[in-house]
């Protein structure tokens, strides 16, 4: 079995899901939580449709407690808007030739830090996986999805089959992408459909099918497809409403993670979701003015900082 070491930076939800599973297959692992934040006392991983918590280990330290080039592959598992950051409080510590794989949900993170940061190689995974914690430390693998790695820079390129080849050995549902950027458009697609509106109805996932609701989502949709095409990017054969469709059907009465994050009082990632298409549209001279609206409704209720 490989020895690998990985270091997880963020310990909240999909930060314990990895760290737990990587280690549960045998790779040991580093679990860094936020500076001047008390260290969980204890870790443990409740896997998909398991009906107990399993303990898994992890040596718990914080950035800025870590030696000078000591890490070689680094799991970046903060919100996108704390990404940037949270590897320059971290970069003092990665070795000259380290690989960092970005986790993130929406676009525009990633491929600041791969801006940042070309000397390393950068790897993206595309996650459709569910995760909550219970308590700190204490995380619940809710729905089983698939994890899409693939490389964001040449760097990444060289290493990135090795990086599969070490997550195929846990039980997380890996899946090499020859093209990270198609699967994270998918997937920004479908949260551009579903995030900021459930955020601003306060609505589960299913109640976008709401007649109302659904046109809008609809709107979203096409909008999103104006612009893919605009990037030349592949649409989806079903199109991107059936696509969004499917995945509110399958996921009915979930939270979407940005009503979540409202409702905690938290920043969402609408600069991300939203915003990033509201970016890249204005690039293209499209206009998308559900999505503009979605994301200055979003800022301004849920009282975002400005980006
Ligand atoms: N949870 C899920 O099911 C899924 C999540 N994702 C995506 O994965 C990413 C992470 O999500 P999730 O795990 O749910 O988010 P969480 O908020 O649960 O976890 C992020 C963690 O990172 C910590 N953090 C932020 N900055 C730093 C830093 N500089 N040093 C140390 N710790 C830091 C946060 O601390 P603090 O709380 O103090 O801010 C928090 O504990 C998001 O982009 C999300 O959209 C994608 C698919 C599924
Ligand atoms: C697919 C969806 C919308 C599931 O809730 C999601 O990814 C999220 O909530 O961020």
């Amino acid at each position: 079995m490989s020895q690998t070491h990985w270091t997880v930076l963020g310990a909240g939800s999909l930060g314990c899901l990895w760290a737990g599973y990587l280690n549960q297959a045998g790779f040991p692992v580093t679990l860094l939580h936020r500076e001047g934040v008390a260290a969980p006392e204890s870790l443990n991983l409740t896997r998909f449709q398991a009906e107990q918590a399993t303990a898994f280990e992890a040596r718990l330290t914080t950035a800025s407690a870590c030696p000078e080039k000591s890490i070689s592959r680094l799991v970046v598992a903060t919100k996108a808007h704390d990404a940037l950051n949270a590897v320059a409080g971290i970069k003092h510590a990665l070795t000259d030739n380290a690989c960092i794989v970005l986790l993130q949900n929406g676009m525009g993170s990633q491929q600041a830090v791969a801006e940042q940061y070309p000397e390393f190689a950068i790897i993206a995974v595309c996650i459709t996986d569910g995760a909550y914690r219970t308590g700190p430390g204490h995380v619940i693998h809710a729905g089983q999805g698939v994890s899409r790695v693939g490389a964001l820079n040449k760097a990444g390129q060289k290493v990135w089959r090795q990086v599969v080849e070490d997550l195929e050995q846990t039980d997380l549902i890996i899946e090499a992408c020859e093209d990270i950027n198609q699967a994270l458009w998918n997937k920004l697609a479908i949260n551009i459909a579903i995030n900021g509106l459930t955020a601003l109805d306060q609505c589960l996932n299913g109640e976008l099918m709401q007649p109302e609701r659904y046109q809008r989502v609809s709107l979203l949709c096409q909008e999103t497809e104006a612009v893919m095409k605009g990037l030349k990017l592949q649409l989806p054969e079903q199109g991107l409403l059936q696509l969004a469709t499917d995945v509110i059907e399958g996921t009915a009465k979930n939270r979407s993670s940005m009503l979540q994050d409202t409702l905690r009082g938290k920043i969402t990632e609408i600069d991300y979701i939203n915003g990033y298409l509201v970016q890249q549209a204005e690039r293209l001279n499209i206009e998308v003015p559900e999505s503009l609206s979605i994301y200055r409704d979003v800022k301004q209720r849920f009282n975002q900082p400005s980006s």
